[in-house]
């Protein structure tokens, strides 16, 4: 199912028995601070490894395997990265949802956003990085890093705390 840019899509993956990942909380009150009742949600499939699987059966069936290296992923990623930029280019700030945008653009964006999911999952795999368990060992690092008693609030890099 394709990602949509307002309630609709999070209404649905609820509607649809999809939750949102919860992190636990020590106290209601903080619980509540965090609860946005029409945040954006994904749905919950397909699944990284599921997008790892289908981009190296689309890459074997063309016998592009033999390009994929990783510093050329690395490039193909970082060049995807510059064409969303491209979207977002000359227009000042924009509001969440990008409630300005055309369909036509939200679609355009939606595109060049998944090109660099594609080729992120590729370079992981290439690198042998196990990306889902890789970003739950870094959030649990940022976590430690930036405890929210401390930097609720605050935008200020971790380095720039005297403690
Ligand atoms: N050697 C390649 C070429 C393409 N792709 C796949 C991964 C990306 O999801 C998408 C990238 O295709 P393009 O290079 O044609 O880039 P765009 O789709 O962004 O097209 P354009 O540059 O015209 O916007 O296709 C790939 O895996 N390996």
């Amino acid at each position: 199912m394709a990602l949509q840019h307002n309630g609709t899509a999070s209404k649905l993956a609820k509607h649809n028995g999809e939750t949102s990942d919860h992190h636990p909380s020590t106290n209601g009150k903080e619980e509540a601070e965090h609860e946005h009742a029409d945040r954006f949600t994904f749905t919950s499939e397909p699944t990284l490894e599921d997008i790892r699987r289908m981009q190296a059966e689309f890459t074997d069936e063309r016998n592009w395997n033999q390009f994929h290296q990783p510093r050329n992923l690395l490039l193909a990623l970082v060049g995807e990265v510059g064409e969303v930029s491209e979207l977002f280019q000359w227009r000042g700030e924009v509001a969440e949802g990008l409630p300005d945008w055309t369909e036509p653009e939200r679609e355009h964006l939606a595109q060049e956003l998944s090109d660099v999911l594609i080729y992120l999952v590729e370079l992981a795999e290439k690198c042998h990085v196990d990306l889902p368990r890789a970003v739950l060992r870094k959030m649990a690092l940022n976590r430690l890093k930036y405890p929210a008693s401390k930097v609720h609030g605050s935008a200020k890099k971790y380095t720039e705390y005297k403690d």
